[in-house]
């Protein structure tokens, strides 16, 4: 079949991008969309809508076997892991349908298949219903995303180990839940699967939970993951795993005080995730790539072919949804807008959905003091805070950096009840340029945890660093 030509290409549907084929073609642009799994991307699929749907039944176990704390007698708490599934499943249909709904758009192809770069403008799909179809087009834009890293650990090729798609589609509790990997997915599916009632063990590889966090917040973590009875093992280097004769995993892991062997009834991997670059072969473009296969971009996301541009997780650095769809404002200022939009110098917040949930923006302590920066380090327990007390949830902390000669918030991390929306709270004062002191003075209503952030930033409560 001759090559069939578009304006533009657009390869991989994520919930980040999922504007801009729809705004192109919007434009009079022709646009060919591929996708070569479900639309929707990992965010949809396997990323963010299924684990925060099933986050919030262990948060809802957690909390029905506290009921007693409150006042309330419910009785024994027992999760049923295959309606929990349901749930999730119905939850992922519901958000996939809705992504497809918004492709229904005039000037826009969706292509069902594989995408493979055969030259600098030239992509040949290998259709899902089989056979192939070879586009061409002047602006092509690779979101193709990532998918999990498997372990390099001896024995690993022999037995099912989970990752973080296989193992939202366990219909039975796994009695003993070995995870390797102290990340956001490592404790996420830690502590849910705790919940639900496994037994879990953490195998981190390095010395700490969170490495990129402060000291103060890894260990703040893993206090509360002790707490709620799972076993945290940190500078634990897997070294094999190999079936036991009872039909369990063995793992062994080598540690600062001598080798340790792990026994459980199932494996998860949860210790990266790397690029989706093998299958699009874009080293038939003359696509650079750094050392690890992330695809290489500029400010401008354009890749090292004018005209090839690349989005979301698959060009490195942080990967999250909203910085995804942050990519997509950048691009769509880019390819539709008068003036190129720059992702330079981005303040990228996130948060990890461990309950209480652990928010963060900006700079950490330790970072400030990597940057000999003079700063104050203002820090406030929970406990301190009235809504938590009334509420029974005093777990954690809030915690801000604040430039000591300007006033001005350099960053916050927030491990707390609702500690994304209390970041963000900061975070807006940091987007507003607002020195501190604003924030010690807001009248905030009473009883929120947000009156928490009075005494946060009251100035007497900060120790200059
Ligand atoms: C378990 C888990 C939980 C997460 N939770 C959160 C969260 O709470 N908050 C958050 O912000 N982020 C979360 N993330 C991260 C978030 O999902 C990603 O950052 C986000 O999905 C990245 O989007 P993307 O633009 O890179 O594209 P992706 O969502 O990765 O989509 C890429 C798409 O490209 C397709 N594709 C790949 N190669 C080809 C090819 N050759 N041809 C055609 N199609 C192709 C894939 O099938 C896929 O659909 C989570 C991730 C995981 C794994
Ligand atoms: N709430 C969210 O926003 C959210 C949730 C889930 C995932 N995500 C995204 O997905 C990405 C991937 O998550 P992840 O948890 O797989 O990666 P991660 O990079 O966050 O954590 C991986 C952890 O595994 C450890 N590790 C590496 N090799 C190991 C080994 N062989 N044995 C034991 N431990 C090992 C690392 O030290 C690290 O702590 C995250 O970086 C994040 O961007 C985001």
């Amino acid at each position: 079949m001759a090559d069939e030509s578009y304006d533009v290409i657009v390869i991989g549907t994520s919930q980040g991008g999922r504007f801009l084929p729809v705004d192109l073609a919007k434009a009079g642009k022709r646009v060919a969309l591929v996708e070569r799994g479900a639309v929707g991307g990992v965010c949809v699929n396997s990323g963010c809508t299924p684990t925060k749907t099933m986050v919030a039944s262990a948060r809802l176990a957690y909390q029905a076997r506290r009921a007693g704390e409150y006042g309330l007698r419910i009785g024994p708490v027992s999760v049923d892991l295959a309606a929990v599934r349901e749930r999730k499943r119905a939850m992922v249909a519901g958000a996939r349908q809705n992504y497809a709904g918004r492709l229904d758009q005039d000037g826009l192809d969706l292509i069902e298949g594989e995408a493979r770069f055969t030259g600098p403008r030239t992509v040949e799909i290998a259709l899902r219903d089989g056979g192939t179809r070879t586009l061409t087009a002047e602006v092509i834009v690779v979101d193709t995303g990532t998918r999990p890293r498997p372990p390099e650990i001896g024995g690993a090729r022999d037995v099912d180990l989970l990752d973080s798609t296989s193992i939202m589609e366990l219909g039975e509790l796994p009695e003993h839940l070995i995870i390797l990997g102290g990340g956001y997915i490592g404790l996420e599916f830690g502590q849910m699967f705790r919940r639900f009632g496994s037994e879990v063990t953490i195998v981190q590889s390095r010395p700490r939970l969170l490495m990129p966090e402060d000291e103060d917040v890894s260990e703040a973590v893993a206090a509360l993951l002790r707490d709620e009875g799972i076993t945290v093992l940190t500078s634990a280097v897997a070294e094999r795993v190999e079936r036991t004769d009872g039909g369990g995993l063995r793992l062994t892991v080598s540690m600062p005080d001598g080798e340790r062997q792990v026994e459980g009834s199932h494996v998860l991997a949860a210790i990266g995730r790397i690029p989706n670059t093998e299958a699009l072969a874009p080293e038939a473009a003359g696509i650079r790539l750094d050392d690890r296969g992330f695809i290489e971009v500029d400010e401008h996301l354009e890749t090292s072919v004018p005209g090839v541009y690349a989005m979301g997780d698959v060009k490195g650095g942080p990967a999250f949804t909203h910085l995804s769809y942050d990519d997509y404002r950048v691009l769509h200022a880019t390819l539709l807008g008068r003036q190129k939009a720059s992702i330079r110098g981005r303040t990228v917040p996130y948060t990890v959905f461990i309950d209480p949930q652990f928010g963060r923006v900006g700079m950490s302590e330790r970072q400030a003091a990597e940057q000999n920066r003079t700063v104050r380090v203002a820090k406030l327990p929970m406990s301190a805070v009235v809504r938590a007390i009334e509420t029974g949830e005093t777990r954690g902390f809030m915690k801000a950096v604040i430039d000591a000669d300007t006033g001005r918030i350099l960053g916050a991390a927030v491990l707390g009840a609702e500690g994304g929306e209390i970041m963000s709270i900061i975070q807006v004062a940091m987007l507003g340029n607002l020195p501190y002191t604003a924030l010690a003075n807001a009248i905030f209503t009473h009883p929120l945890l947000a009156e928490g952030l009075n005494t946060l930033f009251a100035p007497d409560e900060q120790p200059v660093t």
